[in-house]
C-alpha cells in the first residue's frame, strides 16, 4: 500500500530524535494535522474530582496489569519445552548447527571406518604372502617346524583376535555422539507442520507442484530444488493428512523424480513403493482407471510380482467392474481448481493498490505529543473504517536488531487465547514465535512505547507486553479478530477492557508474501522494515469492528519479524470517553 505523496528527506534526522539527543526545529512541511485518537472532550466535573478518580483508576490498572502479566508468564510456562521447529526461521538457525554437528560425527565415523578398513587390507595383504608360500608346496612348508609352529600359533590366537577385532562397533562414540543429538532433531510432528506449512504456501499463492519442486517460487527461480525424498514426503504426509488432490500431484513428482535421480542407499526409496502410495491416492480420488495404470507399470518393474500389488490389482480390477466407473475422468494431476477468495486475492496481492478516497492521504503527524512537534513522524492516512495508519520509518535500524537480539533466545511458539479452555493455547492457525516484554524490561521497550503512546495518542497503561514476533516456514495467522469477544471474555481480559487498538511494527521486508491482509475492506500491507500499522479494533461506540477482520498471509520467501502491542480500552477512559461501555 503506498500513497503517491513523496515524504521530504528527514528520515535519520528524525531517528536521531527518538533516541533522545539533538534539537531539530520543527519542520515545516506538516501537512494537515491529524492524530490518531479522535479529539476528546473531558466531561463535567472538578479538576480536583478528575485527577483523583483518574489516580484511583490508574492504581488499578496498574494492579490489573501486574496480575495480567502474571497470567502472561504462566502460559509462557505452559508452552515452554515445545520445539515446533519449523514456527519460526530465527529458532530454525539452530537445526542448521545440529545438522553441522551431525555430518561432523559421520565424518569422524567415516575416519574411524576407513581405520579399521586400513587394518584389515594390510592384515590380508601379509596373511596372503604367507599363505602363497605354503601354496606351492604345501608338506615342505610344514616340515618346517618354524612355519608349522607359526601357522598352529596363528590359527589358534589371531583369528580369534581377528574375529573380535571384526565384531567390535565401528565409531561407538560417534554413534553416540548422534544418539545424543536426537534429542534436538525435529520430530514426526514438525515433519507434519513443515508439510502443511509447505501445502499452505502451494494453495494460498496457486503454485504448481512442479515449478515448487524445481525452485520457482511464484515465478521466482531459486537455486534451491526438492529431491524424490522430499517431494515423497509430501505425498505421503498428504495422504495421512487425508489431502488426496495435494498428495497425488507432490507422489507424481516423486515418481518423475526417481525416473532421474538416484538416491544414497540408506535413504533410497523404491520406485514400487512410490507407485503403490499413489495408486492409493488415485483410488480415494476415485480415479480406478489411473490407479489401474499405474499398479500395471509397478508390476511390470517388479520382477518378483509383489503379492501386495496383484491382490491391489484385482482390488481396483473389481471396483472398476462395480464400482462407480473413472473412465473419463481427464488424468489431471493439477489442484483443482477454487474460486479465489478475499484473503488469498488480498496475500497475492490482487486488492487494488490505491484508494480512489480523497481522504486518504499522507501527513506529517507532529501533533500528538510535545515530543512530535520536534520529530514529526510519516503517516499515511489508510483507511476511515476501521482507522487506520501506517507510519513509515519509524523505527530504526539499530532498535530492530537490538530486539530481534532480545527476542532470538527466548522465543516460544505463538498461543491463541481460547475463551472455551480460559487459556492461550498453541494452535495450527497461528504459526510463529513470540517474545514478550514488560515495559519497563529496558530503556529500548521503555522508549518503544512512548513512541507508541506518541504514534496513538493513547494511555499504554493496562496495555499488553511488546511482543516480538519471528514467523517461520509458510507462517502466518489466520483470519482473526484482536478484539476478545465480549460475552466471553474472563475477568483478566475486562479489567483493562478490550483491545481498542492494534500497533504491528515490520521489522523486516519480507523477500514474498507475508502480508497483513485486511478481506472485509479489501487492503493489504505488505511488510516494509520501519514501518508500523496501526488501527482500531472497536468502534467509536466501543463496540468490536467486524470489519476489523485481518491475516498475516503466509511467509513464502524470508524472515518476517514483527513487534506489536495491543493496546486496552479502560485506559483511554480521559482520552477517549464517550464510549457506550466503557467507564463502568
Ligand atoms: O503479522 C501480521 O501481519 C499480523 C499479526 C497479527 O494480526 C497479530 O499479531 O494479531
Ligand atoms: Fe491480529
Amino acid at each position: 500500500m503506498r500513497a503517491s505523496y513523496q515524504w521530504p528527506t528527514d528520515t535519520a534526522q528524525h531517528q536521531s530524535n527518538r533516541n533522545g539527543n539533538g534539537n531539530t526545529n520543527s519542520n515545516n512541511n506538516h501537512g494537515k494535522h491529524l492524530s490518531l485518537a479522535p479529539k476528546a472532550t473531558v466531561g463535567s466535573g472538578s479538576q480536583t474530582e478528575q485527577d483523583a478518580t483518574e489516580r484511583a483508576m490508574k492504581w488499578r490498572i496498574l494492579l490489573f496489569t501486574l496480575i495480567a502479566h502474571w497470567g502472561w508468564v504462566q502460559v509462557q510456562c505452559q508452552v515452554e519445552g515445545e520445539q515446533s521447529h519449523s514456527t519460526s526461521v530465527a529458532g530454525m538457525v539452530k537445526l542448521l548447527k545440529v545438522e553441522a554437528q551431525l555430518i561432523d560425527a559421520l565424518k569422524d565415523y567415516a575416519g574411524e571406518l576407513e581405520k579399521k578398513l586400513q587394518a584389515v587390507r594390510s592384515g590380508i595383504v601379509s596373511m596372503r604372502q604367507e599363505s602363497k608360500k605354503a601354496q606351492d608346496s604345501m608338506e615342505e612348508y610344514l616340515s618346517n617346524p618354524l612355519n608349522s609352529f607359526s601357522l598352529i600359533r596363528r590359527m589358534h590366537r589371531d583369528w580369534t583376535l581377528w574375529q573380535m577385532f571384526l565384531e567390535d562397533p565401528v565409531g561407538p562414540a560417534q554413534l553416540d555422539r548422534i544418539q545424543e543429538l536426537r534429542e534436538q532433531m525435529p520430530s514426526s510432528t514438525d515433519l507434519e507442520e513443515a508439510v502443511t506449512a509447505l501445502d499452505r504456501i502451494q494453495s494460498t499463492y496457486g503454485l504448481e507442484v512442479a515449478d515448487i519442486s524445481r525452485g520457482i517460487l511464484d515465478g521466482r527461480q531459486y537455486n534451491v530444488s526438492l529431491n524424490a525424498l522430499d517431494t515423497y514426503a509430501m505425498g505421503q504426509t498428504l495422504f495421512d493428512q487425508a489431502k488426496y488432490v495435494a498428495a497425488a500431484g507432490w507422489l507424481y513428482q516423486a515418481l518423475s523424480w526417481l525416473e532421474s535421480n538416484r538416491l544414497p542407499v540408506p535413504v533410497e526409496v523404491s520406485k514400487g513403493e512410490v507407485q503403490a502410495v499413489y495408486a492409493e491416492t488415485l483410488l480415494k480420488l476415485d480415479r480406478h482407471a489411473d490407479a489401474l495404470k499405474v499398479v500395471n507399470i509397478a508390476l511390470g518393474g517388479d520382477k518378483r510380482h509383489d503379492i501386495k500389488l496383484l491382490l491391489k490389482k484385482s482390488e481396483i480390477e473389481t471396483l472398476i467392474r462395480t464400482g462407480p466407473n473413472s473412465i473419463g475422468i481427464a488424468p489431471t494431476l493439477k489442484s483443482t481448481a477454487q474460486p479465489l477468495g478475499e484473503y488469498e486475492r488480498g496475500c497475492r496481492g490482487l486488492f487494488p493498490s490505491a484508494s480512489k478516497d480523497g481522504r486518504l492521504h499522507c501527513v506529517y503527524n507532529s501533533t500528538n505529543s510535545a515530543f512530535l512537534r520536534l520529530a514529526p513522524l510519516k503517516m499515511e492516512l489508510v483507511g476511515l473504517d476501521p482507522y487506520m495508519v501506517l507510519y513509515h520509518d519509524v523505527i530504526s535500524a539499530p532498535e530492530i536488531s537490538q530486539l530481534q537480539d532480545m527476542a532470538t533466545p527466548g522465543l516460544k511458539r505463538a498461543t491463541v487465547y481460547k475463551a472455551s479452555g480460559r487459556r492461550s493455547e498453541v494452535v495450527k492457525t497461528r504459526t510463529s514465535k513470540v517474545a514478550w516484554f514488560p515495559d519497563t524490561f529496558n530503556e529500548l521497550t521503555e522508549r518503544l512505547n512512548r513512541r507508541i503512546a506518541d504514534m496513538t495518542n493513547f494511555d499504554l497503561l493496562g496495555s499488553e507486553m511488546l511482543q516480538a514476533m519471528n514467523y517461520g516456514l509458510g507462517g502466518h495467522y489466520d483470519k482473526h479478530y484482536d478484539f476478545f469477544n465480549a460475552s466471553t471474555a474472563t475477568n483478566l481480559t475486562q479489567m483493562n477492557g478490550d483491545r481498542i487498538a492494534t500497533v504491528l511494527f515490520y521489522l523486516t521486508d519480507v523477500e514474498q508474501g507475508g502480508a497483513t491482509v485486511f478481506p472485509n475492506i479489501r487492503k493489504a500491507v505488505f511488510p516494509q522494515r520501519g514501518s508500523a500499522i496501526i488501527w482500531y479494533n472497536l468502534k467509536d461506540d466501543g463496540d468490536p469492528n467486524p470489519l476489523t477482520l485481518h491475516a498475516a498471509c503466509p511467509v513464502l520467501v524470508g524472515s518476517k519479524w514483527v513487534c506489536n502491542k495491543w493496546i486496552r480500552e479502560r485506559a483511554q477512559l480521559f482520552k477517549r470517553p464517550c464510549l457506550k461501555r466503557g467507564s463502568d
